[in-house]
């Protein structure tokens, strides 16, 4: 029986494999309850985004008020914002609602380089956002952009990035090496009340279809932290749910496909069986 709900605010993917669609998947495979609030609406496919529709603040407001006043949330994800108005308005109402368990994706740029988060949006991310996550995910090229640094370029680099990141106010930073080169797909915990940084490791699989691979994890961490569970063993479930999507990805459409969001339940379902 599901009895846990999370409630995802992000962006429509109308190509189906990353953004709102991807969230409302992975919960449902987790067997967590989902809801959304969409922030906007893309037009995307395997090839690119092709429109980007903000949608208005009201809508925005109107959606969170209906669903964290009446159903609630175990806990929230954010993704795709773009504006720094957008994310203000979530900020305040996550705030308002005593919103629990907040994982937030600092999502910037698709894979294709479409620009998902606008420039001048930036600083009401690190101002408003951040400081109330429980667990931030970044990628590298993310985490970078919010630091103002360079783009690192080896895992060793990986510790001190994360370090600083703890520094805007989240519990929590999940930094994502999926973006480096090498035989392994390294992401970093680092938590701000001091623990042990903790390494989570598959091998690289090598696919060129990886559309919604952030957006996947993120949903998963926040499905697994709705259950009540520690964010170390969220994120441990959550690389598994994201290397068996992965590996079973999706060579549909002519250019970075999806992944297969089924793919863990049913490696599990088959070991139980
Ligand atoms: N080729 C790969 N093989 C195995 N794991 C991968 C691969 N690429 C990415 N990952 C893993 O997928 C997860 C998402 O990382 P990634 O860096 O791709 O996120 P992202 O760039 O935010 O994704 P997106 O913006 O497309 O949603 C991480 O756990 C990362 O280690
Ligand atoms: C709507 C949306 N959110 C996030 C991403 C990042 O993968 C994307 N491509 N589209």
């Amino acid at each position: 029986m599901i009895t846990y709900k999370a409630l995802t605010i992000a962006g429509s993917d109308s190509g189906g494999g990353a953004g709102i669609q991807a969230d409302i998947k992975t919960f449902q495979e987790l067997d967590v309850f989902g809801m959304s609030v969409i922030t906007v609406l893309t037009a995307q496919n395997t090839l690119g985004v092709q429109g980007v529709f903000p949608q208005a603040l009201e809508a925005v407001e109107a959606q969170m008020d209906s669903v964290l006043s009446d159903i609630g949330a175990d806990a929230v994800k954010t993704g795709m914002l773009f504006t720094a108005d957008i994310i203000r308005l979530v900020a305040r109402k996550l705030q308002q609602h005593k919103a629990q368990n907040l994982v937030v994706d600092p999502v910037m740029y698709a894979k294709g380089g479409a620009q998902l988060l606008q420039q001048e949006a930036m600083d009401a991310l690190k101002q408003t956002l951040l400081p109330l996550a429980k667990v931030i995910t970044p990628n590298i090229p993310e985490a970078c952009a919010i630091l103002g640094i360079p783009d690192i370029h080896n895992a060793t680099d990986m510790r001190a990035v994360a370090e600083k990141l703890l520094e805007l106010g989240p519990q929590y930073v999940l930094l994502k090496g999926g973006h480096l080169s090498g035989t392994q797909a390294i992401d970093l915990l680092v938590a701000a009340d001091g623990s042990e940084a903790v390494s989570f490791i598959s091998d690289r699989i090598e696919t060129p279809h990886t559309h919604g691979t952030g957006c996947t994890l993120a949903s998963a961490i926040t499905a697994e932290l709705a259950k009540g569970r520690p964010v170390n063993e969220a994120v441990q479930t959550a690389k598994q749910f994201i290397t068996a999507a992965i590996s079973h990805s999706l060579n549909i459409g002519g250019g970075i496909g999806p992944t297969d969001h089924g793919a863990y339940r049913r490696a599990r379902l088959h070991v139980l069986s």
